[in-house]
């Protein structure tokens, strides 16, 4: 399970702590022009690959991923639909935010993480020299275990990820939109200048995801989003996240299978040693499994 804190520097560095005591620092605020550049030439629909299926947006192929010497993914392979909720499932330790975080480089701020394979983000492999990662992470966002607002304003929480990504862009209406797509402008429309912090943890979530919407990503990833959360919350994370998908393509880590029954189209069920066992539709995973090894995973054999 990887809580992670995050806190961020005066100088938009974020600072987090990962699961293994791991600190990692991420430039989150100062995108050149070159880079915002590189994105749209990076992600440009004419470069999809010619061989992925129309609706794939993320592909991976013979991932392998290492810690040092310690090796976390085993030959991943796996084509996740657009605008869908694919649900990544297994016990603990079997790779799957190691998986996560690989889609959109997350792990390159993890000194000892090595990627090897090709992931494919629109036909690209997101890990070609020309591919600017904070760029990418705002076509592909995240959101963590822990909510992790930073202590700002609501309003400056939400237009974070936006202050260098498009001077023409209209920073109230974007808000506005982002906090409604995320569930939560009811309940904090007349409070946008009060601290993130000071509201409830299901809210905070909700917070972070319209951070992570603000920018207009393609891709939402959800590392076990409703984990820390009460019941009442995680049910209206769970909503949420089914009407996101109409609007993005979902990935999301939970260690809860009813919430992957409920909540996801696909699942992709990761065994110890970082193996993709089974990656298919979410009923004929929990209905009618092709492995064994997963059929006692689902059944609560072990794990
Ligand atoms: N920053 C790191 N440094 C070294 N090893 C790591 C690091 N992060 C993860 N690992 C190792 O990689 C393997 C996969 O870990 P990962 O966190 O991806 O698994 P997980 O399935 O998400 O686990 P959990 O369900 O407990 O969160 C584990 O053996 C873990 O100890």
């Amino acid at each position: 399970m990887n809580r992670t804190n995050t806190s961020e520097s005066d100088d938009g560095v974020e600072q987090r702590t990962d699961g293994s005591g791991t600190t990692v620092s991420e430039q989150t605020t100062s995108a050149d022009d070159e880079s915002t550049s590189l994105l749209d030439e990076s992600f440009d629909i004419d470069d999809r690959s010619p061989t992925g299926a129309a609706n794939t947006i993320i592909e991976a192929r013979d991932v392998n991923v290492f810690y040092d010497d310690v090796q976390a993914l085993q030959d991943v392979a796996m084509a996740i639909p657009e605008k869908q909720v694919t649900a990544l499932i297994g016990p603990s330790g079997c790779g799957k935010s190691t998986f996560l975080r690989s889609i959109n480089r997350m792990n390159d701020l993890i000194d000892a993480a090595r990627v090897e394979g090709e992931l494919l983000f629109d036909g690209k492999n997101v890990y070609d020299d020309d591919v600017d990662p904070v760029a990418l992470r705002r076509k592909i966002g995240m959101v963590f275990q822990t909510p992790n607002p930073f202590p700002k304003s609501i309003r400056d929480n939400v237009a974070f990820g936006l202050e260098v990504q498009d001077t023409d862009v209209d920073v109230d209406e974007t808000v506005h939109s982002a906090l409604e797509r995320a569930a939560l402008l009811e309940e904090v429309e007349d409070q946008l200048d009060s601290s993130g912090l000071d509201l409830s943890g299901g809210q905070q979530q909700r917070l972070c995801i319209a951070r992570a919407i603000a920018p207009d990503p393609d891709v939402l990833l959800m590392d076990e989003p409703a984990s820390a959360l009460d019941p009442i919350a995680t049910s209206k994370i769970e909503d949420l996240i089914e009407e996101l998908a109409e609007e993005y393509t979902v990935v999301i880590v939970t260690h809860n299978m009813q919430q992957a029954a409920r909540i996801s189209d696909k699942t992709a069920v990761f065994l110890t040693g970082g193996e993709l066992v089974e990656f298919d539709d979410t009923d004929t995973i929990f209905e009618n499994p092709e492995h064994d090894r997963v059929e006692d995973y689902i059944t609560g054999k072990f794990g």
